[in-house]
């Protein structure tokens, strides 16, 4: 029998979430604490410790950790190191807890089981949440709990954390005095495994998966395969304008109105400007954006949740392999196009060092999702809106080229950074999850949480740097009789015509080299920089939202092509330096990255530049 603790021990304080990967930890750590963290179905979506607070039904409260999964104590990867450490106690800001909720999927019980009887013999209290029975009833696998729960000497709490099934049952089991397991026998974890199995399920007679079989035989499948991913990168591209612009339109005239309603009634001078220019200009011309991310963002989330993203990872595992990656750093990889952070923080589940190095350092060359209301002014205000055989636009072509001409860097730079060199570690390695509809609710969670997180930052970071432009822009004043518009003579402006003669080869006016800086902190700002200088520097009031006419009319295709190269390369933001410095832990890596990026975008701008000129497109 198990040894209880005495009856008067209290009940755990702090708990953790341990188990394989993409056993549902997060999803139960969510329903449990009311937290909103990222959930996913592919193996290494948690690549660090969260914590989180657990009302019991006494009203009491206990600390929950969400662990990264990990295949067993013996960690390949930094992520599964964390989940080591802390279960060992080992880890040098987290204490052992004193309960650990192992989370074991029904429908891959076989697999998760051996983590379980490697845990059990750790000595810490163990209770076991038996998650996704929903799945494992489809697939007519039945588990006799009592009898595994008894032949364990564990308590077993069946959950289906998608619909917060088992989760009060957790609840008060958390609230009972932890239990040791008892001693095991001494075989193999292997032979107890097949032991548990053949006597507490129905394992021999239960159907496999067929449907995920039968779609992985297209989906996998050299030459379909690789047929159906271009057509979902395709159609994904492609929708980000079609389906974006009635959203679109809608804002832009809203916020033209509210600006109008709001400002109309003040009096010319410093406050009127500053709304106009400053605010307006500047926050409305980067959220009327709002739609296409959330597009992008529909997509991934659509993605990640469908069990695709492996598949993916699978299918271009040798086209990684060509640049001397394996298809474990795709996932990171794709992260990025959300933002480079993640990305940055998810190359933590590639094992080996040197192929762990290049993916954080390539990360920044995906294309994230901070550059796209840039792609989108351009491209909207310098590509016709050509549409080939009735459903081919020309516009959602160039972004599709813009993301491909940066994956093909990236690959390019890793090919260069890993000298050609085979890969250190094989796709094999990784785990393909079952399909799965993704869940409305959750889709549509993370889609607003997406739109919380970009207006946000149009609230906050843009709205202050565009405030600080704005000062920069109308200080010191013109002086008396000037007979160019204020912002010549102000700092912005001054500091536009410094930097005019690096930039000016490549096509840059000193508007944008204004906007270049701001830019540093933030991409969309760069977007948002250009309303603002633009107001300013027009002789009529200028509306915030129309800045793609106003930049069609005095720019030249040459330099708008110049600055879209420009940012598929460059710039960092600074919080990507950051991340990158802190997972690598060597400025020298940061400064080697950013000195690189930087090169790479003012050759590809100028290259683009002087190519369009040559062509025509002065
Ligand atoms: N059908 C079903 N799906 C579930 C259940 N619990 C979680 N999922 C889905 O399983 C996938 C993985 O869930 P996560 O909570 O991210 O798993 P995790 O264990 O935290 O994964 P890692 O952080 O990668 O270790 C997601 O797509 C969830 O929506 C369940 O009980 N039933
Ligand atoms: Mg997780």
């Amino acid at each position: 029998m198990s040894s209880a603790l005495p009856a008067s021990s209290p009940s755990p304080r702090r708990v953790a979430l341990v188990g394989n990967p993409n056993s549902g930890k997060t999803s139960l750590f969510n329903q449990l604490t009311g937290s909103r963290q990222k959930v996913a179905n592919y193996a290494g979506v948690t690549v660090e410790r969260k914590e989180g607070c657990v009302t019991l039904p006494d009203g009491s409260h206990v600390r929950l950790l969400d662990l990264p999964g990990a295949y067993s104590l013996q960690a390949t990867s930094p992520d599964e190191a964390i989940t080591r450490d802390v279960c060992l106690g080992q880890h040098a800001k987290e204490a052992k807890p004193e309960l650990i909720i192992c989370v074991v999927s029904a429908s891959n019980l076989r697999l998760h089981l051996r983590f379980l009887l490697e845990l059990m013999q750790i000595g810490c209290p163990i209770l076991v949440a038996l998650n996704m029975m929903d799945e494992a009833r489809r697939q007519n696998f039945d588990i006799d709990v009592p009898g595994l729960e008894a032949a364990l000497g564990v308590k077993i709490v069946p959950t289906v954390s998608l619909r917060k099934s088992g989760v009060s049952a957790l609840r008060h089991a958390l609230a009972a005095p932890p239990e040791v397991p008892p001693a095991r026998p001494a075989t193999s974890i292997y032979a107890q495994v097949d032991a548990l199995m053949s006597q507490y399920t129905n394992e021999s007679v239960a159907g496999d998966n067929h449907l995920t079989d039968r779609i992985d035989r297209v989906v996998l499948h050299p030459v379909w395969g690789m047929a159906l991913l271009f057509i979902v990168l395709f159609i994904m591209f492609q929708s980000v304008f079609t389906l974006a612009q009635p959203a679109m339109d809608f804002l832009e005239n809203a916020f033209s109105r509210l600006g109008a309603a709001v400002v109309s009634p003040l009096p010319d001078g410093s406050l009127h400007s500053l709304l106009q220019n400053g605010v307006i200009a500047g926050a409305g011309s980067v959220a009327v954006f709002l739609p296409q991310i959330l597009v992008l963002f529909f997509w991934i989330i659509v993605l990640e949740e469908s069990g695709y993203l492996p598949r993916a990872a699978f299918m271009l595992d040798r086209l990684m392999a060509s640049a001397g990656l394996s298809g474990r750093s795709f996932i990171p990889l794709l992260s990025s196009f959300a933002c480079a952070i993640p990305g940055i923080m998810a190359a933590r589940t590639v094992q080996h060092p040197r192929d762990r190095i290049v993916t954080i350092m390539i990360a920044p060359l995906m294309t994230c999702s901070a550059r796209l209301p840039i792609y989108a002014l351009l491209i909207a205000a310098f590509i016709p809106r050509h549409v080939y055989f009735g459903f081919i636009g020309l516009q959602g072509l160039v972004l599709f080229g813009l993301y491909a001409l940066a994956i093909l860097s990236g690959i390019i730079a890793a090919r260069v950074l890993t000298r050609g060199a085979a890969a250190e570690e094989h796709i094999l390695m990784l785990e393909l999850p079952p399909y799965r509809w993704p869940n409305p609710r959750a889709v549509l969670i993370g889609l607003l949480q997406r739109a919380r997180i970009f207006l946000a930052r149009v609230g906050t970071v843009i709205v202050s740097l565009n405030v600080l432009l704005w000062a920069l822009s109308c200080f010191p004043p013109p002086p008396l009789h000037a007979s160019q518009p204020a912002i010549s003579y102000s700092l912005a402006g001054k500091i536009g015509h410094w930097m005019l003669p690096v930039f000016a080869p490549i096509g840059f006016n000193w508007q944008i080299c204004v906007s270049l800086i701001p830019g540093l902190a933030a991409r969309e700002v760069a977007v948002s920089a250009l309303a603002t200088v633009y107001a300013l520097n027009a002789t009529e009031d200028t509306a915030a939202t129309v800045l793609g006419p106003l930049l069609s009319a005095q720019w030249s295709l040459a330099t708008a092509l110049s600055l879209l190269a420009w940012y598929v390369y460059a710039p960092q933001c600074f919080s990507t330096l950051a991340v990158m410095r802190r997972e690598t832990n060597s400025s020298k890596i940061v400064v080697k990255t950013a000195f690189s990026l930087f090169a790479l975008a003012y050759m590809a701008s100028l290259l683009t530049y002087h190519m369009t000129r040559f062509l025509g497109g002065a």
